[in-house]
This record gives C-alpha cells, structure tokens and sequence, in this order.
C-alpha cells in the first residue's frame, strides 16, 4: 500500500469502533461496511493507515452550495419510520428515498422471509439491536438439532426486538405499506438519537461520499457538512465525525492516491467547529450569589416556582452542581481561548489535580481519595465544561471508576439538551488492561444520557476483544489504536495531542494520575502546556502516596526548576487553595505567542482593594515576576 507521506501532524491513527456498527455481523455475514473498509474487535484493519495532506491544500474557489438535498419533512418521517406507531403507505420512489435515512435502525431479514401474498412481496425488517439468536421471525426454520450453529461474535449489551414489514404493493400505483411485525406494546429500547450515534445511515455518508469524491479534504467536508447543522441532524447525522468521513473517502484515495486534496472555500485546519463553540460560554447562566466565599453553594438551585400555564421543570438529578459566575473570573486567563488555539495546531491543554501539601493525589496507589472541598469540586466541574475532553491514565480509570463528566446544571443529563457542555473522556491505556464493561461509571453516565461516550487510546499489536469493542460504540465510545506509544519510552504526548486536533477535539483537561501528571511536567513537554489548576488542600499524605514530580531536569549538569508565572491563589471553600499559572518555560521561549495578550484580554479588571467584594473571594497576590529558574549560567536555548 503506499501512503501519503507523514508529516509530524500526520500520525497514525486506528479506529477500533469508529465507524460504530450496530448489526449483526453473522447476519449479514461480513466485516466489510459500507464504503468497503474492513472493521474487526482486533487490531487488524484494512483501513490501517489513512493519512490526508492537509498542510498544503487548494481551496476551490466556489464552493458555495448546499450538499444536502434532504426529502421533505425528513426529521418527521424518519422518526415515524422508527417508532411505526402507524401504518404508513407511501409510493415506492418515496421509500427508497427514505429508507437510506433509517438503515442504521433497519436491517433487512434473511430472503427466506420475503414472503409473497395476494397483496404483493413482503419484506420483514429487524431492528438492528435484535440479538441474533432471535433474529429469526416466527416463520424462520427452526434450528437443526446437532448442527453445530455459525460462531457468532457475541453483540452489544442492548437489544431490541422491534421488526416491521414493508409490502410492495401489486398495482399500478407502485405503493409501499410499512407496518409493525410485532404486537402493539413493542417499542424499541432505544432512541433514535442512539441508532445514529452508533452507525451512520447510508443517505448521510452518500453526502459526504459524494464530496469526497470530488476529492476535497475529510476535515474540509467535514465542516462544510456543519454548515448545515439543521440539515445535518434531520439527516441522522448529528454525530457524524471527520473519522466517518475519512472512512467514506478511503476506497476512492486507494484509487486516487496522487490527487491532490483541496479544501472548501473559508476552510482553515484550525477552524472551530460547534463543539469549541461552547467554551465560549454557552452555559446557562447560574444565579449570582452574594455568599462569602468561604460558602459557595454548589448543588444546582431548587426550580423556580411555576406559572399555571407554564410546561413542567424537569427536576434535576441528584449530585447536580452549581458554580456560580464570579467565582468563574478568576479563571477565565487560563481557559481554552478559540483565537490563540486556532493559531496552534495542537488543542488547548490544562492540567489540573487536587493535592496534599507533600504533593500526592491519593494516599496509596489505587486508593481514590477525597482532597477537594465542595467548592473546589464544582469548580472542576466548570472547567470540565470548558473543555472538549478529559484525559486520564488508565490506573485512574481503575482504581477510581470515574464518571467523568460535567454535573454542572445545564449540562446534558443534567437539565441542559444532549452532551451540552459534556467532554469527551480519554483514557490513556497503552496495554490495553481496561476491562470494558456497561457497569463501568463511565458507561453508565454514557447510556443515562449524562455523558459522552469513552475514547480507549491503546497502543500497536494489542488485541480487542470483539465484544469490549461493541460495548464501546454502543456507548458512543471507541477505542483509538495508535502507534504513538512506544513499549519502552512510553506515549509520545505531542503526537497524541496533534491527532486529538485533528479529530476535532480543540481543548483537553488533563486530570490525572501521578504518571501522566508527572510526564506532562516534564521539560519536554512545557512548550504543549498552556494551563495548570492546582487545587491545594492542607493536608499531607505521607511518602506512600501517589506523588505528583516531574523528573528533574538539567540542563548539562546544572538542575533546573520548573516554575510557574502569571500565577493566581484563590481560597476556596473551608480550606482549600486554587492555584492558576501557566509554566514560564512556555513563556520564555514564546511558544506560545498571545498568552500574555490573553490575560490581559481575558482577566476581569483587579478590584481596588485587591479582594472581590462581592463574594468575599480574595484576589490572591499579583502575578509574580518572571523569576529567574536556574541558579547557574543560562543554558543552551531549548531547539522547538
Ligand atoms: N487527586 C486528584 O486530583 C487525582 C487523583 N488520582 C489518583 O491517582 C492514582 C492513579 O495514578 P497513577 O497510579 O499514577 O496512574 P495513572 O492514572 O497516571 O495511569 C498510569 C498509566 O497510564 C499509562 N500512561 C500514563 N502515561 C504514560 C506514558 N507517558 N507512556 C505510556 N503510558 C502511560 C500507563 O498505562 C500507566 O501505567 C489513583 O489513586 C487516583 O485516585 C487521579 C486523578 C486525579
Ligand atoms: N478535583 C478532584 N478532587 C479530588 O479530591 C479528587 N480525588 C479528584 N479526582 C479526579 O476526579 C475523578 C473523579 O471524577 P468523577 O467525580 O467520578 O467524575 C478522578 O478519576 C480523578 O481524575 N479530583
């Protein structure tokens, strides 16, 4: 196979669940989807090694057309043609425009079920949830006793027994009846909101199929696609990612790979899409509060009281958070800023942790331990608003079962719409030891509607088990193979971080363990770390604990500290301590241009007395000089 040349932005990246099938696959007897591009639970996939130029591209001039050429009343008819709550008739040139629309919901039954009547043929369609142990309609042949059956690669946690039939009718008019095969008590067990979620419908990838045809950039079509957001989700596409896009283009790039890929007019590769749209502050506005700040209150305000005529509140669920604006000031500097990460092309990332005063985060390895007070928790809940993703090591997702998602009020599941203000969750598991499970917090959160599901980063030549990776994408998770983790110098971070960007994930926060906190402080990594949240708690935990320490670095044989500027101490609740800074090494060596430019943009104007009023919030010392970090002659200037 030959490839497009890698550039360092140019990593490999594998898609275990991407492309999110839901169907049988004894059914239908193949891995091969769609677009032809081989899917299987291990490592192996014919869609190894997918790269698009996107460093120098074209841009077509006129690309001002819509791509969507969506039948009327789309949304509408695609929800009907799920629920079928009641017959429906329609001409046939109708249903074979409709049905590429819901073909993630249906499967068409074996062809031993077509069955022909005075009416005309009559087709049985599956929900494709429905396990294939029932997937045999009544009028199926019964199992040969003693015949060893198929070996079925065991499917996802949820099933479904809906079923309906489609008669083409025998006459003139070419009419079409859809109708329920089960009784009238059956349902699906799912939305539809979960079939899309879990395998895109053929109509949405012929639209991007046939942009990719005409040989524009994935990440280009991509956004032209989000254009048309409307469009997009009557289509079933509302979860569509630039990865599906890809997977639509790769049979046609096999065939063109020397064509050079453009891009659509106003197409930049850091362009934000609607998920980094939020972190400009698209969560609802929480009551201002005049309490000191010794007494946030963090739990979600009780609804307010109804009109008559008002619909229900939906009541919140229980553990929802509040964190209330002016406590937000303080850390606006160090959020993700769209502007200066579309001059990056790496996301935003912040570390952030809770710790002792000897700098451990739990009091022994694999022991979850409570540091932060209330208030400090909801303000990591904040900032999990702000970001598209949370990454963690994979010991942490062991040992601590973490939900991993924003329980701010507003947030999706948690009274705001779907995923609103909900960040991806990464984990970081090179050995592929996580036992992927739908009991997992995170999975549950995922199926309550509470969360996004989990992307699993693992690295080359480990074997899935099929059934980790379905219960995955069924979730709306899925594992990404990268080859960036070597056995024995670990993760390379820069990579990684580069193809998050591409895959759109433009901010992460960072939020553990000690390893991964420990590596990303080292002084290599400095110049990819934009923002550091540290809450402090008065606490020590003793030399057992799991230590938060960089590796000391030197330059020569002269030790060198890794300090931090533009640094903020802000109390918080009884007794903690919250500390913002970035690292001055990123500073130094502008690597980082605009961070100063942002601060000063960004940070509400100091109150006169150097304390907020308000809240009681005391504004913590100014921001330290710059501070000379080694006590020997400079070193070398560090290569970028
Ligand atoms: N107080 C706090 O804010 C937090 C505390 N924790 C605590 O931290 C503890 C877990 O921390 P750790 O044991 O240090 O594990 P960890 O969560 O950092 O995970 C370590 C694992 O991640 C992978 N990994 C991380 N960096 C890698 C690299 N550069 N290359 C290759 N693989 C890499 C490896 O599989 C490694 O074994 C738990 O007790 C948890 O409760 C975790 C997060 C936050
Ligand atoms: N902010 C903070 N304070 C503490 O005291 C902690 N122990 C942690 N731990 C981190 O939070 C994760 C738990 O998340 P959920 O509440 O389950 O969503 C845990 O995995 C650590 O990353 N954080």
């Amino acid at each position: 196979m030959a490839f497009v040349p890698q550039t360092p932005l140019q990593k490999e990246v594998h898609y275990e669940g991407n492309e999110s099938r839901v169907d049988d696959q004894s059914e239908d007897d193949s891995d091969v989807n769609h677009d032809g591009v081989k899917r299987t639970g291990s490592t192996d996939t014919k869609h190894d090694k997918v790269h698009e130029q996107e460093d120098n591209y074209t841009i077509e001039a006129n690309t001002d057309y819509s791509l969507f050429s969506n039948p009327p009343n789309l949304a509408n008819i695609r929800q009907q043609l799920f629920d079928l709550k009641a017959e429906m008739e329609m001409s046939d040139t109708d249903f074979e425009q409709y049905f590429p629309f819901v073909d993630n919901v249906w499967r068409k039954s074996r062809a031993g079920e077509t069955q022909k009547d005075h009416d005309g043929i009559t087709e049985i369609y599956c929900c494709r949830l429905k396990p294939s142990g029932q997937a045999k309609t009544p009028t199926s042949k019964p199992h040969v006793e003693g015949k060893q059956q198929r070996r079925k690669r065991k499917r996802e946690e949820k099933t479904c027994s809906m079923a309906m039939k489609v008669t083409f009718i025998e006459s003139p008019s070419k009419r079409v009846r859809i109708t329920r095969a089960v009784g009238p008590d059956e349902k699906h067990t799912h939305d539809l909101d979960y079939m899309d979620a879990n395998k895109r419908n053929s109509a949405i990838m012929d639209v991007a199929r046939r942009e990719a045809h005409r040989a524009f950039l994935p990440g280009s079509i991509f956004w032209k696609m989000q254009e048309e957001p409307e469009k997009m989700e009557e289509a079933g596409g509302k979860f569509m990612k630039v990865s599906d896009v890809r997977n639509v283009q790769y049979p046609w790039r096999q065939q063109n790979m020397t064509v050079e890929l453009k891009a659509h007019a106003g197409y930049s590769q850091g362009r934000s899409g609607p998920r980094i749209r939020r972190l400009s502050g698209s969560a609802p506005a929480t009551p201002q509060n005049g309490e000191s700040t010794l007494h946030i209150p963090v739990g979600a305000p009780p609804p307010a009281p109804q009109q008559p005529s008002e619909p229900p509140v939906p009541s919140l669920p229980p553990g929802t958070l509040n964190y209330p604006e002016l406590a937000k000031d303080f850390l606006r500097p160090y959020l993700p800023y769209i502007p200066k990460i579309a001059t990056q092309q790496r996301p935003h990332i912040t570390l952030t942790w809770a710790t002792s005063l000897d700098s451990r985060i739990a009091l022994l390895p694999g022991i979850q331990t409570a540091i932060s007070g209330p208030e400090t928790k909801a303000m990591t809940h904040f900032l999990r608003s702000q970001h598209d993703a949370i990454l963690i090591g994979v010991k942490t997702a062991i040992s601590d079962d973490p939900g991993l998602n924003c329980r701010l009020a507003g947030a999706g599941g948690y009274g705001g719409p779907q995923h609103a203000m909900q960040p991806r969750p990464i984990i970081i598991d090179p050995r592929a030891r996580l036992h992927i499970h739908p009991n997992m917090r995170l999975l549950r959160m995922a199926a309550e509607g509470k969360a996004r599901g989990p992307w699993v980063v693992v690295g080359p030549g480990h074997k899935l088990h099929p059934q980790a990776v379905q219960t995955l994408k069924l979730h709306g998770g899925e594992f990404l193979q990268i080859n960036e983790i070597h056995p024995e110098y670990g993760l390379d971070w820069e990579a990684l971080f580069s193809i998050f960007h591409r895959e759109g994930i433009k901010s992460i926060m960072i939020e553990g363990g000690g390893k991964v906190l420990s590596e990303l402080l080292k002084h290599r990594y400095a110049h990819c770390i934009d923002s550091i949240v540290i809450t402090i708690a008065p606490t020590f935990m003793g030399k057992n604990g799991v230590e938060v320490a960089p590796d000391t670095h030197y330059e020569g044989n002269q030790p060198i500290q890794t300090r931090l500027t533009d640094v903020k101490w802000q109390p918080m609740g009884q007794s903690d301590m919250v500390l913002c800074a970035h690292l001055e090494q990123t500073r130094h060596q502008g690597l980082l241009p605009g961070i100063q430019e942002f601060s000063r943009q960004q940070a509400p104007p100091p109150p006169a007395n150097g304390q907020y009023s308000t809240n009681g919030m005391a504004q913590g010392p100014p921001p330290s000089q710059p501070h000379p970090h080694t006590y020997g002659p400079p070193g070398p200037p560090r290569p970028p």
